[in-house]
């Protein structure tokens, strides 16, 4: 049954499977796995930091960025739709005791820097005071929107001009990369600290990096075992980290499966279909979106559900052309 619910689902390679057979493992609390931290090296160097870190989920590692970068009692900003806000499970406040001031980004979910100023708190007497500016890139309920360099500099800028932090949520950073054809690194360079998912389109069964500058990074291991995320002899599953980071070569062919699907989709009537910069398809069902996932999976297709009358696809490493087809011509039998 082929699979759009998410990229999240990809399964790990014969090749992935035998490195984690294989790896060289020891205590990475103790700092002493080595596959670990050939991982959070060849990552930090990747995306042109300090240092990395690895992490067990994306959303730990946007949560480990949020706590280390926060006092209790702060205040955030990040986009009304952002990952970090609508699907961490109120993670800012349960974890970090932070408050978030939501914005609305354009059609992109980039937010501009007049957006960035006028959100901008000073601590007072009355106010919390801002510390940290999240953005988001690709931006997931937008529809995987590549957002361009310019404006996640000119955002980040802004959030500097206050001194206030910046984070970047890139758990599609390289998706990003590929649509906008530049190196992650520069994606990465106007902001202060960054996660990227390993367990997404690079197809690693488990595993984020979390990365920044050295004394940033120190500290988020301490906060990473504070939130139960310390590991032992986790290069059994960085292993497959490893040649997903090293291998990054499926997601242009997802990105044009994205293209291919949208394309198959527009053409039925009472679909409005989004057009993809990555690899994900957002269609508006004009109907409950469970009647038109339940109508796909009777036709052994999978889709999931992103808003009342909204289903989202993803392509990735799993699903072909074949695939892609499979599920235009299911929609098309709904
Ligand atoms: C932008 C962004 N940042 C962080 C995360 C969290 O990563 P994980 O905790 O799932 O590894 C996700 C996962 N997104 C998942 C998906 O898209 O299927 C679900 C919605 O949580 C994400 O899309």
């Amino acid at each position: 049954m082929p699979d759009f619910r998410s990229d999240t689902v990809t399964k790990p390679s014969e090749a992935m499977r035998e490195a984690a057979r294989d790896a060289d493992v020891g205590d990475d609390v103790y700092r002493g796995d080595p596959t670990v931290n050939e991982l959070e090296a060849r990552a930090a160097e990747v995306v042109g930091t300090e240092a990395a870190l690895y992490v067990p989920s994306g959303t730990m590692g946007n949560q480990v960025a949020i706590r280390t970068h926060t006092a209790r009692g702060d205040e955030l900003l990040c986009e009304t739709d952002s990952h970090i806000y609508k699907w961490e499970l109120g993670g800012i406040a349960q974890h970090s005791g932070v408050q978030a001031r939501t914005i609305d980004g354009d059609d992109r979910g980039a937010l501009s820097p007049e957006q960035v100023h006028d959100g901008y708190v000073a601590r007072d007497g009355h106010r919390p005071g801002t510390s940290l500016l999240c953005l988001e890139n690709t931006h997931n309920s937008k529809g995987g929107t590549a957002i361009p360099v310019d404006d996640i500099a000119a955002a980040a800028e802004a959030a500097r001009d206050h001194d206030v932090s910046v984070h970047l949520d890139g758990a599609r950073l390289f998706n990003a990369a590929a649509a906008l054809d530049v190196p992650a690194s520069e994606i990465v360079a106007p902001v202060d600290t960054v996660m990227f998912c390993l367990s997404k389109g690079l197809g690693a069964p488990v595993g984020s990096i979390l990365a920044g500058p050295e004394s940033f990074i120190e500290e988020a291991h301490r906060v990473r075992k504070l939130f139960g995320g310390g590991m032992r002899q986790a290069g059994m599953i960085a292993a497959p980290g490893l040649l997903a980071l090293d291998n990054r070569t499926r997601l242009h062919e997802d990105h044009a499966n994205a293209r291919l699907l949208a394309d198959g989709l527009r053409d039925i009537d009472g679909l409005g279909v989004s057009e993809p910069d990555t690899n994900i398809v957002l269609v508006d069902t004009d109907g409950p979106a469970e009647q038109f996932i339940d109508a796909l999976e009777a036709e052994g297709v999978q889709a999931s559900r992103f808003g009342p009358e909204q289903v989202r696809f993803c392509t990735h490493w799993d699903v072909d052309e074949s695939d892609v087809e499979r599920a235009v011509a299911a929609a098309q039998s709904i």
